[in-house]
């Protein structure tokens, strides 16, 4: 069984994480009763109807998720009684995928078992230049936006105040959709207006179709 956790042990609760990861032991339990299973504790738990997951260090049953995954069911039943920390994050689970974890989280991974340095994913250099484009082009378009408007409509109050409303309302759909990065947490902020907006590559993705709204608004005449 889980073993307690004693007081050498180093206490992983409530550290916010590189990754984005939820903070779930704090608010499960307190650190005395948080249980430690070792890997063949775990890989005990690999049958389709009793799964058990680990995924960054921390250990999840997710027996009864098994038929809501929208994912299916297949893929966690072939991770089960093991780390399933890399295909987790390979998938890009949005932050609603990762509160959903706590309610299935049960302990924690034993110290012994763990890997040196802790499970963070090597993000490929494909991922790093997808991020930056992702987090870069937006952006960028958007600066370009609101050069060309100012350049086309220097003389025209109203299409002035037509492009701000236009530009708050993307900023506050940006605010909306703030999500930490699926993969790794990554947070990008950009100040604009006196507010700071927090941009991840989820959020970013789902700002391209306000960009092109807001660029075939800004091609139509501004209101008058
Ligand atoms: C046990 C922890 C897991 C939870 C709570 C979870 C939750 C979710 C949720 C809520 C979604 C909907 C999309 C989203 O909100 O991100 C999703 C999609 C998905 N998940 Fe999971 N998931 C888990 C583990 C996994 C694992 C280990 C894999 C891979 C082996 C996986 C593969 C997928 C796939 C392929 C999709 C569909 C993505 C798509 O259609 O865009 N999930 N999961």
């Amino acid at each position: 069984m889980g073993e307690e956790m004693n007081e050498n042990m180093i206490n992983t609760n409530g550290a916010a994480n590189s990754m984005g990861d939820v903070n779930h032991t704090a608010e499960k339990t307190t650190d005395s009763d948080v249980k430690y299973y070792t890997l063949e504790e775990i890989k005990a738990h690999n049958m389709s109807k009793d799964v058990w997951l680990i995924i960054h260090d921390k250990v999840y049953n997710i027996t009864s998720f098994l038929a809501e995954h929208p994912g299916g069911e297949e893929v966690l039943v072939e991770q089960a009684g093991a780390d399933a920390t890399e295909s987790f994050e390979d998938v890009g689970h949005s932050t609603d995928a990762r509160e959903l974890l706590i309610q299935y989280y049960i302990g924690e991974l034993h110290m012994d078992d763990r890997k040196k340095g802790g499970t963070k994913v090597k993000y490929s250099s494909k991922c790093s230049v997808k991020m930056f484009y992702n987090n870069v082009t937006p952006i960028l378009l958007m600066l370009t936006l609101e050069l060309c408007f100012i350049n086309n409509n220097k003389n025209s109050p109203t299409g002035r105040i037509h492009y701000n409303r236009r530009w708050l309302e993307l900023v506050d759909h940006m605010v909306d959709t703030c999500h930490s990065c699926s993969c790794c947490g990554y947070h990008v902020s950009i100040l604009h207006a006196g507010a700071q907006v927090f941009l991840s590559p989820e959020a970013v993705v789902a700002s391209h179709s306000f960009c092109l709204e807001a660029l075939t608004c800004l091609t139509k005449p501004p209101l008058h």
